[in-house]
């Protein structure tokens, strides 16, 4: 049987490092194409593993494609890989960190962190109400007693937020704080992120329905020439949810676990965070107040109205969202550039030909 979603799914790679971990994968991965957004220097060559089918980015490649709007693309920060979910013509995609590898279930098992992915993103979500037996499309379980008949068909599932063996993914302080704490904990959940509840989305074991939520996935302006790292997964996932909730579209979290291997050095990651750790107080509130008008009825139109909030509201803390809000507005243009059939419909002008 040909892999699930062979040819209508795209694995986004960033790296900064090497590929190496792809031989581990290398069963899961191999019939998939992958995209590789090579950060920092453009110069420096990346060996892709033999018998991959790739295509790869550096950052003169993102200034040739994208012209002037390269802007809205972070350089020297994980963010980069959003670029990716540009070029990317797939309905999915998946995207994982180059220090993650294969982990093992509680039988010893070899996890296929893709093909759970691929269930998650293809089985409905319940955003509207809670099944306290978790999943209920999940082998084994169900909708439980009291669960409202109309409501059993769920929701299409937008994003699929996988977790992590070994290394968590905690914040400076708290990876200051616990050096050696390691997570063994495998919890056989999956989740939907109840609606009007935002969550913390890290980008390292992340997949999503790119029709559905792509132009969503932009990671903001992080890394080299901003005060700001390590919250571009974080600022995509508040406005994914935001624009989830809205347009009536489910985000899961839970299985499947990767093992991450490489703990970043979090002094470094201090620097990086430490204006995130207070202003993501202003910024909380800001997305639960977020407020999305009937007229916004697609990602393209639900992203430009958020900017615009983030100017007005954000812009007060600092100068900085007066920039991302710009960039937001960079990302869709150039979004809608790349993928002008999509683009088109999404912003209500009809395509040549029709
Ligand atoms: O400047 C950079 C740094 C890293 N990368 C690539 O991005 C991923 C993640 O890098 P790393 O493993 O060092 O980061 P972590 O601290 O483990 O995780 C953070 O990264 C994000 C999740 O992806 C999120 O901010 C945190 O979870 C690797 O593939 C690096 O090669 C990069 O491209 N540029
Ligand atoms: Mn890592």
């Amino acid at each position: 049987m040909a892999p699930l979603l062979k040819d209508e799914l795209d694995i986004v790679i960033p790296t900064i490092r090497n590929l190496d971990f792809l031989e581990m994968w290398r069963p899961f991965f191999q019939p998939y194409h992958l995209i590789i957004v090579q950060d920092g220097d453009p110069t420096k060559k990346i060996n892709v593993p033999e018998g991959f089918d790739y295509e790869l980015y550096n950052r003169n490649d993102i200034n040739r494609i994208l012209g002037p709007r390269a802007s809205c693309i972070s350089f020297k920060d994980s963010a980069c890989r959003c670029f990716g979910y540009m070029v990317s013509k797939k309905k999915y995609v998946f995207t994982i960190d180059d220090d993650c590898f294969v982990a093992k279930d509680p039988s010893g098992k070899d996890i296929d962190a893709l093909a759970k992915h691929i269930q998650n993103l293809l089985c409905p979500s319940t955003p509207l109400f809670f099944n306290t037996l978790y999943d209920p499309y999940a082998e084994g379980a169900d909708f439980v007693r009291g669960y409202p008949f109309s409501l059993r068909e769920g929701l299409p599932t937008a994003v699929s937020h996988g977790l992590w063996l070994n290394i968590p993914d905690y914040d400076a302080p708290t990876q200051l704080v616990k050096p050696r704490e390691r997570n063994g904990r495998y919890v056989d959940a999956v989740m939907t992120i109840p609606k009007g509840t935002l969550f913390p989305m890290c980008g390292m074991n992340l997949a999503f329905d790119r029709e559905l939520i792509g132009p969503a996935m932009y990671f903001g302006l992080m890394g080299d020439g901003q005060p700001i790292g390590r919250y571009d997964d974080m600022w995509a996932g508040w406005c994914v949810k935001v624009i989830c909730d809205h347009l009536g579209l489910g985000v899961k979290t839970g299985l499947p676990y990767i093992w991450h291997s490489k703990a970043s050095n979090p002094f470094v990651n201090l620097k990086k965070e430490y204006k995130g750790i207070f202003w993501q107080e202003d910024i909380i509130p800001f997305f639960q107040a977020a407020t999305l008008t009937k007229d916004c009825d697609t990602v393209q139109k639900c992203y430009i109205a958020l900017s615009h909030q983030v100017r007005e509201k954000l812009g007060k803390i600092d100068p900085y969202f007066a920039k991302l809000a710009d960039a937001m507005v960079t990302w869709i243009e150039a979004w809608d550039t790349l993928n002008p059939k999509e683009g088109a419909e999404a912003n209500g002008k009809p395509t040549k030909g029709k």
